[in-house]
């Protein structure tokens, strides 16, 4: 669906060239979320803004349902713009609009009917649950109503890939898990391709199918989101998993731990995508002759299953607990001996 080739775009400044996207090749199937994530300055702004030729790009290709955006005529252009639809950190609405005039906007410069328009329109209210608001004002409405105007407005042209720009960051985190949710569904329903761009690893966990992690305007990782929380290469993907499968104060309240006398092995468990309700410790402890004590853990349930840390300390006889350890790894839960190996 969409298909980045050897995309580049640097910017002259003041102060020299920046290169904020770097020879990226990139392919995004039909149908998937696919996610970028990086921190500030990454480049993933400039990314996202050329799939729709919002930026040109300095160098390179983009191919959107088999368009190539970066060689299209203007008029062409706005053509192809029309099948790519995109949501804003800030919403971008127009506030002396109504939610049901915002929606309509894409329609109006379309050129569809007034008839038309107010039937499409009362679908997308619909669909993005915002039945009854259609005359409210963008200032009468919380965060997460105004994203769903956004999203609304997006969809209005039925386009065949969304584009969303740090699209919750602006929200607390019960309303971006409800903005999350309608996407997803969005997804399932349309079939549309979604490609969002974050800082936040909850976002990517809780919604991608693949995510691409940025550094410096380059792609340094990127793969099945279960397969790069499961075995993260890069130290910057590292960090990002561990946003969502460590709690904050790990590290101190570890070291603490680690100094008490008789702690044994320190062991952290890392699931990924598996199923936590099965009985894992306590059939550990049956099989094996150890001790096993809970030091602290966070697990979260997902659509892809359950993620999280579990660091457990482990007493017994060395090679019993390195053939706990083993079987612990053949229920596909990942092991690390963070003390006693
Ligand atoms: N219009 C511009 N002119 C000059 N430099 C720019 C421009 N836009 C972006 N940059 C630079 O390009 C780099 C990438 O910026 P970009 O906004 O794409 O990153 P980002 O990952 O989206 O970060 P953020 O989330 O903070 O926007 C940064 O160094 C930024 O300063």
């Amino acid at each position: 669906m969409i298909t980045l080739s050897k995309l580049a775009k640097i910017f002259h400044t003041k102060d020299g060239d920046v290169r904020a996207v770097d020879d990226i090749d990139l392919t995004i199937d039909k149908g998937e979320i696919f996610g970028v994530i990086g921190y500030s300055g990454a480049g993933k702004s400039t990314l996202i803004r050329m799939l729709n030729m919002l930026e040109a790009p300095t160098s390179g290709e983009v191919d959107v349902a088999g368009r190539p955006m970066h060689s299209l005529s203007k008029g062409k252009l706005r053509e192809a713009r029309q099948e790519i639809g995109m949501i804003f950190q800030h919403f971008n609405l127009l506030w002396s609009r109504t939610v049901a005039e915002n929606i309509a906007f894409p329609l109006e410069i379309k050129g569809v009917s007034k008839q038309d328009q107010k039937k499409r329109v009362d679908e997308l209210i619909q669909l993005v649950g915002l039945d009854g608001r259609g005359g409210s004002y963008p200032s009468q409405l919380s965060g997460g109503q105004k994203q769903r105007v956004g999203i609304a407005r997006a969809l209005a042209n039925d386009p065949k890939v969304l584009l969303c720009d740090e699209a919750t960051s602006a929200l607390d985190p019960k309303t971006t898990d409800s903005i999350l949710d309608l996407l997803v569904d969005i997804n399932a329903k349309l079939g549309l391709t979604i490609v969002l761009i974050t800082h936040e690893m909850h976002v990517i966990r809780k919604i991608c199918h693949r995510v691409a992690v940025m550094e410096a305007g380059k792609i340094v990782e990127q793969g099945d989101v279960l397969d790069i929380f499961r075995r993260p290469k890069q130290a910057m993907t590292k960090e990002f998993v561990k946003q969502v499968t460590e709690p904050e104060e790990t590290e101190e309240a570890l070291n603490h731990l680690l100094d008490r006398e008789g702690i044994g092995h320190v062991l952290q468990l890392t699931f990924v995508g598996g199923d936590t309700q099965r009985p894992l410790i306590t059939d550990v402890v049956r099989k094996f002759d150890v001790d096993i004590s809970i030091l602290q853990g966070k697990i979260s349930q997902t659509q892809h299953g359950s993620y999280g840390s579990l660091f457990v300390s482990m007493n017994g006889e060395s090679a019993t607990v390195q053939q706990a350890v083993a079987y612990i790894r053949e229920q596909e839960v990942e092991v690390e001996v963070i003390h006693g190996g």
